[in-house]
């Protein structure tokens, strides 16, 4: 039987070069784009068949920031499939970053210099927002929504039968300082992606222990650094082409400059081609880019703890529940509306 993998934010960057690799693996797949933006997606989709003119490659519209979407686009994925093989958790956003220029400096006169580059500890900070269903946008996005899509699809991805996989693209910026368990959504800090990120990591951890015996596996990813939309958010891209001699000198002393989305995607492949089984649950799995181009990928440990993920999932559960019932009041309310008009 053919296997089904959805990528969410399929149509730029890492997302987009993953299905371009996958099809380039595996030309039978039914590889579905799940996207926001329809118009993009369907370019995504063209210059994928463009190179791949027998691909299966279908469009699910998903806006993984809305809790509506996220339960319309998981019905439509229930009636379309009847399993889903792998779902590529790839989504993301990071609004409004602003670079920490004094601690730039700072660091790089510091021992640190190095790990500096490769996890912009101390030097990101974003400006969050609330979102329509009154959840904060980078952790709605980041992270919820994709939680929410995973326990829709349940029927889907915890089959006795057979084995399913879900892939996180998280991120060396994730860290457990950033993160408070009494702020899950980061409603009060200045670092809500590197919070959305290392709850991503924890999640993962707790559903490969719940999961796992239902045939569910887990992973997490990091890509490196790569000039996708979201860096050209943070620094303009003609200023990451002006200072590329320098990315090319800094992959010498770490192997975390990516650069190209191919390079960055490398992981979420790699895990493509690997049992299940024989993965840590965790490990953070990172793309890496040798001085001389050659890519790897290499897991670390991640820094998370027995217990905590298991709260993390908890509270999730009870967010859930809490957005499933407001979403069907009001859903309730607009029909009592339309009929008294
Ligand atoms: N670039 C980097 O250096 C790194 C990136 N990452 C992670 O990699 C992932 C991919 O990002 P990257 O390729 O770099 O950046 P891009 O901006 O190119 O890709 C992000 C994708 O996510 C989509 N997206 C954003 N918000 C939503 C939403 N609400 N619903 C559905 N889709 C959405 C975007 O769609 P649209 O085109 O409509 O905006 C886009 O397709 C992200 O999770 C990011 O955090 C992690 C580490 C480093
Ligand atoms: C490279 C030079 C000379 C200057 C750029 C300085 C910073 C803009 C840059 C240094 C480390 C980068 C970095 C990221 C963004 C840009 C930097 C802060 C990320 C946070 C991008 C998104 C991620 O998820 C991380 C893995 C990146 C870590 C490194």
């Amino acid at each position: 039987m053919e296997r089904v993998v959805i990528v969410t934010g399929a149509n730029s960057g890492i997302g987009l070069a993953l299905c371009e690799r996958l099809l380039t693996e595996d030309v039978q797949l039914r590889l579905c784009l799940a996207c926001r933006n329809m118009q993009r997606a369907e370019a995504a989709r063209a210059a994928l068949l463009t190179s791949h003119a027998d691909a299966h490659v279908d469009l699910l519209h998903l806006d993984v920031g809305s809790m509506k979407s996220v339960l319309d686009a998981a019905q439509e994925v229930k009636t379309r499939y009847r399993k889903v093989d792998f779902l590529y958790l790839n989504a993301g956003i990071m609004p409004n970053p602003q670079v920490n220029i004094g601690a730039f400096f700072k660091g790089l006169l510091s021992r640190n210099a190095i790990r500096m580059f490769s996890t912009a500890e101390g030097l990101l900070t974003q400006q969050d927002r609330l979102n329509a269903d009154g959840l904060q946008e980078v952790f709605a996005t980041n992270l919820f929504g994709h939680f929410l899509l995973i326990r829709e699809l349940e029927p889907l991805l915890c089959q006795s039968s057979h084995t399913s996989r879900v892939v996180w693209t998280s991120s060396s910026n994730a860290s457990h300082s950033a993160f408070s368990m009494e702020d899950i959504q980061h409603r009060n800090g200045t670092e809500p992606y590197s919070s959305s990120k290392y709850a991503s990591d924890m999640l993962s951890v707790a559903l490969n222990r719940q999961k796992n015996s239902q045939g569910l596996f887990s992973s997490v990813i990091c890509p490196g650094l790569v000039m996708t939309n979201l860096t050209y958010g943070i620094v303009p891209s003609f200023f990451w082409t002006l200072i590329m001699p320098i990315m090319y000198l800094i992959r010498v002393f770490t192997n975390t400059f990516t650069i190209s989305p191919y390079n960055g995607a490398e992981a979420l492949f790699w895990l493509f081609l690997q049992k299940p089984e024989s993965l840590d649950p965790r490990a953070k799995y990172h793309s890496l880019t040798s001085a001389l181009g050659r890519n790897y990928v290499q897991p670390q440990q991640m820094d998370v703890d027995n217990e905590t993920p298991e709260v993390l999932f908890a509270k999730l559960l009870e967010l859930e529940n809490f957005v499933k019932k407001k979403l069907k009041s009001e859903h309730l309310d607009g029909d009592a509306h339309q009929r008294k008009n």
